[in-house]
């Protein structure tokens, strides 16, 4: 099997460097081997998209990046610090959207943004207060919104406030799983607008996992292909389709992946970004 194409063309520092990853889980069968000697790296900048079969460990992944969970062997770091090692003010340094929000019920939609603030108990409340209005309409949520329960928005709506609360402590390094899961077509189209005015305008590096390839092709700036436990192939959506394995031929090349491909191909090629070399750690 070949492996992954060209140079990167970047010299953005590095925001996420994983290096020989290992992840095993043990259960009823025995071991399972979910990363193996896994490699990655994401500049600053980048909207680099995790895609795989099920199973394969793209939420594992995320939440090693995170910090929620440490990985069996190996280094994950965020800006040259581990992510469970982090100090408080370090913590700011990544934002999680989760699949579905992830809100707290009996908190408004206010009491949701500033909760992480808060939590630091660094802040006095009125300040807390001001930061998370900003943030309520950063996402394009009008401040009549700040009062309500969760229970009382639309799907659109608590995908919005999820990542006012995410973008809270103003990280450099926002995650995304599924960012759009879940959204009609209408309501995705707008998501993945208000998400690529805030990469540009806010400088943020992103990491998605994501199984909508409209969303995908819509946002990465490059596709990382998660199969045989590791890191297959990165690069732009027309390197990563070109390059030989059955996961990425059945993936892209179905009838869904075509669908998404004709949007593709209505977009300049200047749009698209550099393939990266994922074998070897640097
Ligand atoms: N804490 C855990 N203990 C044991 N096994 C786990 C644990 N977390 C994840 N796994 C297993 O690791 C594998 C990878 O899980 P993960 O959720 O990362 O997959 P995924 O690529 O995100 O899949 P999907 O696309 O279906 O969401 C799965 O087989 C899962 O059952």
């Amino acid at each position: 099997m070949n492996t992954a194409v060209t140079n990167n063309s970047s010299n953005a520092p590095t925001v996420v460097d994983i290096r020989k990853l290992w992840t095993v889980f043990k259960n009823a069968d025995g071991e399972q081997v979910v990363h193996r000697d896994l490699n990655m790296h994401i500049d600053r900048g980048e909207v680099l998209s995790l895609v795989g079969g099920s199973g394969t460990g793209k939420t594992v992944l995320l939440r090693q990046i995170l910090g929620l969970e440490k990985p069996t062997q190996g280094v994950v770091e965020v800006l040259g610090q581990q992510p469970g090692e982090l100090s408080a003010s370090g913590a700011a340094n990544v934002g999680m959207l989760f699949q579905h929000g992830a809100l707290f019920s009996a908190f408004s939609v206010l009491e949701n943004i500033a909760f992480p603030l808060r939590e630091l108990k660094l802040l006095p409340d009125e300040l807390i207060r001001h930061a998370a209005l900003v943030k309520l309409q950063m996402v394009g949520l009008e401040p009549q919104h700040a009062n309500k329960s969760p229970s009382d928005l639309s799907g659109g709506m608590i995908k919005r406030v999820a990542l006012a609360r995410a973008l809270i402590m103003d990280p450099p390094l926002l995650l995304l799983d599924e960012p759009t899961a879940g959204l009609d077509p209408e309501a995705s189209d707008s998501f993945c607008n208000l998400l690529r005015g805030l990469h540009r305008e806010l400088g943020l590096t992103v990491v998605m996992v994501t199984h909508d390839l409209d969303t995908l092709f819509d946002l990465s700036t490059r596709i990382a292909v998660l199969a045989d436990q590791k890191v297959i192939v990165s690069g732009t959506a027309r390197e990563v389709i070109a390059y030989p394995h059955p996961f990425i031929h059945e993936y892209f090349l179905g009838g869904r992946g075509q669908r998404a491909l004709e949007a593709l191909h209505d977009k300049p090629a200047t749009e698209q970004h550099a393939p990266r070399p994922e074998a070897a750690p640097r």
